[in-house]
């Protein structure tokens, strides 16, 4: 949603409105909103991620959706601010009220409900054009509102899902799996990494999914680029291919890796195989609650380093999944995190060579109060 008026955007279907009568905060997730909020030291919220729109109102167009929050007093309540396209899906997705309207309608309507309150807003997530609309909204004219940069409020609560959160992220890595299947039998010299892709995809959508992102198809020396998206270069003969890929259900991603070999690639090539399947394998094995993040990453880097492969490790080791593809948790050396029952993440060493090619092995893991659930069962290979 765009403060610029200049330029052409959709207008109100039948100038602004608003759909419903004004709702209260109410349900589990309403209350662990507020209490963060509290903890945050904020009167409101101006949520502008679409995924954090969507965790909270059930909204599911991240093109032009904005949500604000008050936690209590007289306005206490939520509103969805959405524009004309998206009148009926509003009203029949949101669990709260929309006022249909563009910018600075939107900012317009809610400074009355934001007078003399700290709203916080999402550092990450709004441009400085949209910034100035709130400071130009909600600072003047008798507003006097407090504006708070915030970080990572939403997503706090995000990182531990619920059964029916789960429920979608089995479903999507599921339907990954059995594409995987699929397709592999297809993956021989001289397909191009094009094909492969366009027939994961095609599988997906065939069961009601879609690709979680572009997918990578790196073979032979194109496996050096972590993300090599699929292209037209034909895999050849004694080459890995490299193939990242995912499902997305109701909004909810599944993301797996596996390397594969066509024909007999080099003892070089089977060596860093090797030592990626030993490092994601003992990462996998210690994944549990209270397990730290940092801890993690260092375990399969030091497998890597152990066998001189430390500094083609060029990224971290996982992340988390769910409304978005990389989320919290970070399993990275900087992360102050602990893995906690419901999470949901990635473990995915990978090298890269360049000039010779790569290897990365990635599960998908669900941490449970015992340990953990490897949610991706798709066979990797023994090289
Ligand atoms: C563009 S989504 C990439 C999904 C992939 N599984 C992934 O998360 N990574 C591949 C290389 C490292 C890691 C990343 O940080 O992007």
């Amino acid at each position: 949603m765009s403060t610029d008026q200049s330029t052409p955007g959709p207008e109100p279907l039948s100038g602004n409105r608003l759909l419903s009568e004004n709702g209260p905060l109410s349900g589990t997730r309403d209350a662990q909103l507020q209490q963060a909020m509290a903890r945050a030291g904020l009167d409101a919220l101006w949520v502008s991620r679409p995924e954090n729109v969507r965790y909270l109102s059930g909204f599911t167009s991240g093109d032009d959706a904005k949500l604000l929050v008050v936690a209590a007093g007289a306005q206490a309540g939520a509103t969805l601010y959405t524009d004309g396209r998206y009148t009926v899906q509003a009203g029949e997705e949101s669990r709260y009220p929309a006022f249909i309207a563009r910018p600075p309608a939107t900012l317009e309507h809610a400074a009355p409900s934001v007078q003399g309150l700290r709203v916080g807003f999402e550092a990450d997530h709004l441009t400085v054009s949209e910034l100035e609309g709130l400071r130009a909204h909600w600072q003047a004219n008798g507003s006097q509102a407090t504006l708070v940069s915030t970080q990572g409020v939403i997503e706090a609560l995000r990182l531990v899902k619920t059964e029916e959160e789960v429920a979608q992220i089995r479903e999507a890595q599921a339907i990954a799996d059995a594409a995987f299947a699929a397709v592999r039998p297809g993956i021989v010299a001289g397909v191009r990494e094009d094909q492969v892709a366009a027939q994961l995809e095609a599988f997906m959508r065939g069961r009601g999914a879609g690709s979680a992102f572009d997918i990578t198809v790196a073979s032979g020396p194109r496996g050096a680029m972590p993300h090599g998206t699929a292209s037209g270069r034909i895999i050849g003969n004694d080459e890995l291919v490299t193939i990242d890929f995912g499902a997305k259900v109701n909004g909810y991603h599944s993301d797996m890796t596996r390397t594969v070999a066509v024909g007999n690639p080099s003892e070089e090539l089977r060596r860093l195989y090797r030592a990626v399947l030993e490092a994601e394998e003992a990462a996998v094995q210690a994944i549990r609650p209270g397990a730290k993040c940092s801890d993690l990453d260092k375990l399969s880097r030091d497998i890597l380093v152990s066998h001189g492969l430390g500094e083609y490790f060029a990224h971290s080791l996982g992340h988390g999944v769910g409304l978005a593809i990389h989320e919290g948790p970070g399993l990275r050396g900087s992360s102050p995190e602990v893995l906690e029952a419901g999470m949901v993440v990635t473990a995915e060493p990978g090298v890269y060579l360049p000039g010779v090619g790569g290897v990365r092995i990635e599960d998908l893991i669900l941490v449970t109060e015992s340990g953990h659930e490897v949610l991706s069962s798709s066979p990797k290979e023994r090289l």
